[in-house]
Order: C-alpha cells, then structure tokens, then sequence
C-alpha cells in the first residue's frame, strides 16, 4: 500500500547518540516520504531551521519514488503536526498499529507492515540491514550498516521485529507490495510532491486542506471547540433576573393599610399622625417586609424623591420589633448625613406608638451620628447590668482586672468606662443595648462596633441602608465590610423573627437614583432580593415626582449672576405654589416628645436670630449677615414678611459658595435679609436642626435657605415650593436629588437652575434631555420650560453699581474690614 511518514524529531536524538554508532548518514531524508497524516487546524509551526543537519533516524525503502525535496517536506510536515518529529510521537504512532490493522481490515495488512519497519527502525535509528533474529533482512537499500547496534537495541524492540517478521514471512513480498501501492496512490504521491513544491506557510496549509483526505482514509482528527470569547458588554438583559425584572407600581396608587397587613388599632394610629393610607411605593414593600408566612427575601426600592420611602421600610421594621420584649440591638438604618439620621428618628418615633398595642412594646431608637462626645453617645446606646453569677463574678473581676490594665488608655481615649460600678457580691456586670433601633451615619457605626464594649451585632435582623448609591460608592472607612461580618455571625436564635418563619438579616436598600451596579450590591449579600420601582408614565432611570416643573433661566452676563438670582426671587415666577396644605409633620413629632408645639414657635422666633447667631460662630461673613438679619428682624412672633409669600432653597456648589451668596444677597435685597438662612456641612449639627425645623414650620420667618449639597438628599421640607440651583448639579443624580426636595408627597413645586451660555449644551441635553443628541437617564412627566427674567436690554445701571458696592462691601469684609472683625 502505502508507508507512513515517521517525521524527523526535531533537533533530538531518540537514541543516545553516544550509543548509536555514527552512521549512517543514511539519507538526509533521502527515502521519500509519500505520506504523511493530515491534521486539520494545526497551527502552522515556526518553520524549522534548514541548517544542522539532524542525524539521520529514518529508513525508507521506497528507492523508485520520484524525487522529492526531502528538506522542504519535512520542514512543511513539521508544521502541520507540531511535535510530530518528536520520539514520543512515534511511539505513540507506534502503539497504534495494532489498532490500524484490524481496523482497515485485510488491504491494510502491508502497511501495518511496513509501517512497522519503520516505526522499528525509527526506534533504533538504525538502518534496518542488520540481520533480523531469523536471519532475513530488511529492505532497505539506502542505509548502511551500523555496527553492533543490534547490541546497544533495546531487548523490546528487538522482540517486537522479530515477531513482526516471523508474522510476515517472507519480506521480499514487501516490495511487490510497494509497487502496487504506488500504483494505486499514483495520485496520491503526486499531489504529494505537487504539494511539497507549493511555498510554505499558509498556502502549504490551505492547499493540504484543500485535499480530500478521506478518500485515503485519513478522516480529520477530532478538534477541539474554538473557544469563542464573550466580549458583549453588562446590559441591562444581561442583568440578573430580579433587577432586569422588577416589581413595577404606578405612582398614583393609595391603599389603606389595613389591606397591606397592619392592624385597624395601629392604622388609626398612623392615621392620627397624618399618614392615612399606603402611598404606592409603600403598597408594594409593605407586602415584602411584613411578616407572611411565604419564605421572604431583601428588598431593593427605586423610587421617586418625596414618594414615601421611609415609611415604608419604618413600619415593618417598628412592626416586628416592637414583638421582641426584651430591649436589643435588633435594627440598623444607615444614612449619609446627621440630617437625614435625625429625620429618620422621628418618623420611627412617629410610628412607634402605632406598634405599642396589644401586647407590643413601644420600640426605643437610638442615633449615633458624631454631634456628641463619644463617651455621652455610648451611654445613650448602651448600658450596664447587674446579673446574679456567682461563678461569673469570679471570672469577670480576675478578667475585669487584666482587661482594665490593658484597657485603660483606650478607656481615656473612646471615654466609654468599661465597667463604671462595681458589681454586687455574686453579680456581673453586662453591656446591654438600650436601644432596639439604631439609625447612624456609618463611619459612627463602625466606631461603635470597633471601640463601643458590649455593642453587638448578634441580634440584629433588619439592615437598612437609605440613599444606598451614595453610600455603596463611598465605602466611608469600609464600613460594609465591618458591618458585613459581625451580620454574618449566627447565634442560634437570635435572629429568629417573632411572627415569621424567617431567620437571619432582613435588608432593605433604598433610594431615588438607585444603582443597578452589581459590584456595589455584591457586598450586601443580598438573599432573595426583590426590586420595587415605582414608574411615572414616561420612565427613565430616575425620574421625577410627577408634579414637578421645571425651568432654566437663562444668564446672559456670568458676571452678573447674583443679580439673576434676586430677580428670580422678586419675579412673578416665583409666588406660592397653589395646593392644598397638607396636615403638618409637626405635630407628629410633638406627640413623639420631641419638641412641643409651644417651643418650636418660641424657638421659631429665637431662630431666625439665633440660628444665625450659630452660623455666625462657623462663619464671620455669615455672622455680618445674621447681625442684619437680627437687627432687622420682625419683633412679632409668626409675622410673614409680606415680600416673599413662599418657600425657596437655593443650591451652590460648595460651602464656601452658600455663605457668600447668602451675604451677598442679603446686600442686594435688604428686605429678603431676615428671611435668609444658610446650611452648610461646616455649620453645627444641632443649629442645621433648627435651622431646618425652622425652615419646615409655616409660622417662622424663615423663607429662603441657601446650601450646599449636604442637604440634597433626603431632606424632607414639606412646605418648600421652589427649589433654584444657582450652580449647576454635578450630575444628573445630583440634579434629581436636589430638585426632589419640592414636589414631595403628592404636591406641586418648581425647580429653576440658573444656566449659563457656557452651560446650556450641557444642561439642555444632559438634564433636560431636550435638542440635538440629547441622552439623560431622567425620566420627568413634562419639559422643562426656558424663562428669561430680564428683558433683551440686561440689568440698568444702577442695579449694576449696586451689585458692585455689595461686592465691595463683601470683599471688604473677606480681608477683615468693615462688617465684622
Ligand atoms: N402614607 C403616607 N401618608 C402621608 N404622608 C406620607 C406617607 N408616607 C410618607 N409621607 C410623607 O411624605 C414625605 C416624603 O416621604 P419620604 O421622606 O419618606 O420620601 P422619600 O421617598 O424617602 O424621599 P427622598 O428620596 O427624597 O428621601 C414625608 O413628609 C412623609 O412624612
């Protein structure tokens, strides 16, 4: 038939070459090849080294070949079977021709033969003239003899000849044979050689492909799969289900919240403090998080600014807690800012009354924001306790005396004493919590879980985690990861939920501009979550309260832009919002013990003055501004100034930029001074509370308040009417944040945002979505309306000279002058 091409390894001697006697220098692949085994979808090899001659390891028989350019195929052969040269290869071929000799039956016979002289004689790199052990000799003409190689042959190989030969008898057949398969492969060694003459590289290998091997019955061996890489990008199909498919609610829906599982009692409660029925966001998470007897997982909530978020996270969690007698750290809120964390207090001092019924327990809330010393923070949240052990009274003074040694400088240093009384004979002392609830910013919470002694985290079963975007992306000294771990801990029991079959951490994430970013979610390790989304009827990733509006203000002169704003706050545009005023927050708050109605309008009155007298401490320019202020505030108690009938909050880019723009408009429209107040992340903690209560409270003179971004988010002024960013919004998400501060609850508002001519392309497209190109993710009911607020001819003169003088006045007081120091 046919012989096989045993390939030449490449550069390594299969035999010893010390042990191998020189030699035979039989051919440089001077036998022809006139087969070689085709192996589709090999890489071609880098081509081999034509130089060194290799020592000589093939023996052919096949002399009457045509001639063939041995180094080019050889060469080319080693491309298409990568390693094909090596020894280990042949071996391999070499125990595979058995297999081959049944497989192709009878007409396969001489080739296995033949195969097998040359697989043999590859083996020993010997020429095959050496005498066989039954005296015949091998066919090959080419080579010449090796001396005493048949010594140095290993036993094996010379027991696989000698049966191979005593199986075929006579070997002169063999060449009989090899005729008659060139004979009938004639073709075959033609296009052979044709191909052995074709350039190498890729066209050897398009052409050998090009050969249909099958009709030699060399089918292609079996290759692998190409590995197809996934380059397409996180969409939002390829998100996991439960974000890609969310619960939907429309933003109009009311229910009672009878029908969503809270009792009648309770319901009147709520309804008492002003919360009559389950706004839509509250109609799709109440059902999630209150107790039912189905396997409940963590809920997400996408939803609009002022649509009822907290209420819907702060009833269930109240609800449960208020089940649990015994007072334990059983629910964590987590929020950016102390504002929000103050917020947060009184709407779960709100509901708690409505969960002290029947048997409930009226639930104690806690805050840690930093606004205190630590020392005062930690008795706030937790305390000591005499338990009668006698046992554990011997251990706990041998440990309280070793712990106090090591201890003491960090008992100076957190002001927390570890063990302030002495424990009664056969009692210890332990740390409990004093509060079911703890809403906290989380740099403080992390402070508590690392110094607090005693504060733990076993019981916890609700965490909640209120404008999550901001704070997942601002890993505050990786506060998840520290809240993380303790959650993970299981206590048998401890995280047992009294009316549910449910066991573990209960998390609720929440916000206006919700990520979809899975590498922020992954660290909550959420456990079956849900996303709740409430949609307006044109949906984009955040959207609007649906009764907002909206308007740019166009600014021709920059220089000029304080005047801009005064002439906004005088417009017509700017005039109480017409609707319905709803029942007042406050109220709620002075039933919870806050603060009484009495001394928030006392305080209402003192504030105007003393809140700025506060601001004054953080700030000098403001301080001038506060000293006006008072000077030129109203002697009667709940007098409205007749100038500014509404509500107003002015948004700047930094601090720095609200205090002096408060200044300064205190200068340019004297008669709006008292009005004013500025919030600032620099001014104290409990004057921003006050300033705010203020700010919320229909009978105080407070109308306008100019900030920074600190109170972007979240912050609930149910009254505010219009909301103006004198500075542009870094972002989109800044921008809803901000302009959510009115419209809330089911009312109307406005948002003005003074745009630059430098700014327009931006805000028009990016905020507005309107003109060429225009892409944002805000998802708004209306347009937003373009206003001009002076006339084609700019302000007069006068304005102008005014504007400078107050700049003089302002610049004058930076460097110390007039107004202050
Ligand atoms: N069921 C209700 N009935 C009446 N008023 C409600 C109800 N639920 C919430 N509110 C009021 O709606 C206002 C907005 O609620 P909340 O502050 O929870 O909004 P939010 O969705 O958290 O907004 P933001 O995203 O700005 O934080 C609050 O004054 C709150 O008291």
């Amino acid at each position: 038939m046919y012989n096989r091409y045993i390939p030449p390894t490449k550069g390594r001697p299969t035999v010893d070459q010390s042990q191998t006697q020189p030699a035979a220098p039989v051919a440089n692949f001077s036998a022809a090849q006139p087969y070689s085994r085709y192996i589709p979808g090999q890489a071609p090899a880098e081509p081999a080294p034509s130089a060194p001659p290799q020592p000589q390891r093939i023996v052919f028989n096949d002399a009457d070949l045509p001639p063939i350019d041995h180094s080019k195929r050889a060469r080319t052969l080693d491309e298409e079977l990568p390693g094909c040269g090596e020894n280990k290869k042949s071996k391999k071929t070499k125990s595979k021709r058995g297999k081959d000799v049944t497989e192709h039956g009878a007409g396969e016979e001489s080739k296995s033969r033949q195969r097998e002289k040359t697989v043999t004689a590859e083996e020993n790199t010997v020429p095959e003239t050496q005498p066989a052990a039954n005296g015949d000799v091998l066919p090959d003409a080419d080579a010449e003899p090796v001396p005493n190689s048949a010594e140095k042959r290993p036993k094996r190989d010379k027991k696989k000849k000698k049966k191979t030969i005593d199986r075929d008898g006579d070997t002169s057949m063999f060449d009989a044979e090899d005729d008659s398969i060139r004979q009938r492969h004639k073709g075959v060694f033609e296009k052979v050689q044709k191909a052995l003459q074709v350039k190498e590289g890729v066209e050897d290998s398009d052409e050998e492909e090009s050969e249909p091997a099958e009709e030699h019955g060399l089918e292609p061996l079996p290759q692998p799969e190409p590995v197809i890489f996934d380059e397409s990008k996180l969409t939002y199909e390829t998100l996991p289900p439960w974000l890609a498919s969310p619960v939907r609610v429309g933003p109009g829906i009311t229910r009672p919240f009878t029908k969503l599982g809270i009792s009648a009692e309770s319901s009147k409660v709520l309804e008492s403090k002003g919360f009559g029925g389950a706004f839509a966001v509250q109609t799709a998470v109440l059902p999630l998080l209150l107790p039912s007897p189905d396997r409940q997982g963590d809920v997400v909530v996408a939803a609009p600014t002022g649509s009822g978020k907290t209420l819907s996270y702060v009833l269930p969690m109240v609800h449960d807690v208020s089940q649990s007698r015994i007072t334990r750290l059983r629910g964590l809120i987590v929020l950016p800012t102390r504002d929000l964390v103050q917020q947060v207090q009184l709407a779960c001092e709100a509901c708690a009354p409505a969960f002290a019924l029947n048997g409930g327990k009226r639930v104690k809330v806690g805050t840690a924001i930093g606004n205190r010393v630590f020392r005062d923070e930690q008795s706030t949240i937790m305390g000591i306790e005499q338990r009668y052990d006698p046992a554990g009274y011997e251990k706990s003074i041998q440990k309280r005396d070793r712990l106090t040694m090591v201890e003491d400088s960090d008992e100076e240093d957190d002001g927390f004493e570890l063990n302030p009384t002495e424990p009664l004979p056969h009692h210890v002392i332990t740390h409990v919590s004093k509060v079911d609830i703890l809403i906290c910013t989380p740099g403080r919470l992390v402070e508590h879980i690392t110094k607090t002694p005693g504060f733990s985290l076993d019981y916890v079963r609700w965490l909640v985690v209120d404008e999550a975007d901001k704070l997942l992306a601002q890993d505050f000294q990786k506060w998840l990861d520290t809240v993380m771990g303790p959650l993970s801990n299981t206590r048998p029991g401890a995280r047992d939920f009294p009316t549910s079959n449910k066991s573990g951490v209960r998390k609720v994430i929440l916000s206006a501009t919700m990520t979809r970013d899975l590498s922020l979610l992954n660290g909550l390790k959420l456990f079956r979550p849900k996303l709740v989304v409430v949609e307006g009827t044109k949906a984009g990733e955040q959207n609007l309260p649906p009764l907002l509006k909206e308007y740019g203000v166009k600014v021709r002169d920059p220089s000029l832009k304080p005047l801009y704003l005064v002439e906004l706050l005088r417009s017509k545009h700017i005039a109480p919002v017409s609707q319905e005023a709803p029942e007042s927050m406050e109220s709620d708050t002075d039933e919870s013990g806050s603060s009484s109605s009495e001394s928030e309008s006392e305080t209402d009155s003192d504030l105007s003055a003393s809140d700025s007298d506060s601001e004054s401490s953080s700030s000098s320019e403001d301080e001038s501004n506060a000293k006006r202020t008072a000077a030129s505030a109203p002697t009667k108690i709940n007098s409205r100034p007749p100038k500014f009938p509404t509500t107003a909050l002015i948004f700047t880019k930094s601090n720095e930029s609200a205090l002096r723009l408060s200044r300064l408009l205190a200068l340019l429209a004297p008669d709006l001074a008292p009005l004013i107040g500025t919030l600032t992340s620099s001014t104290k903690t409990s004057r921003r509370a006050r300033t705010l209560r203020a700010f919320a409270s229909p009978s105080s003179q407070l109308r306008i308040l100019v900030a920074s971004d600190l109170v972007s988010r979240g912050i609930d002024l149910l009254n505010l009417e219009h909301v103006i960013n004198y500075d542009l919004p870094v972002t989109e998400t800044s921008y809803v944040h901000r302009v959510g501060r009115t419209a809330r609850a089911g009312r109307k508002g406005c948002a003005w945002t003074l745009v630059e001519h430098a700014e327009a392309r931006r805000f028009w497209r990016e905020f507005a979505g309107e003109g060429n190109g225009a892409v944002t993710s805000i998802g708004r009911e209306g347009t937003v309306e373009r206003v001009n607020v002076v006339g084609e001819g700019g302000f007069g003169e006068e304005k102008v000279e005014e504007y400078e003088r107050a700049l003089e006045v302002l610049r004058r007081e930076a460097v110390g002058g007039e107004g202050r120091r």
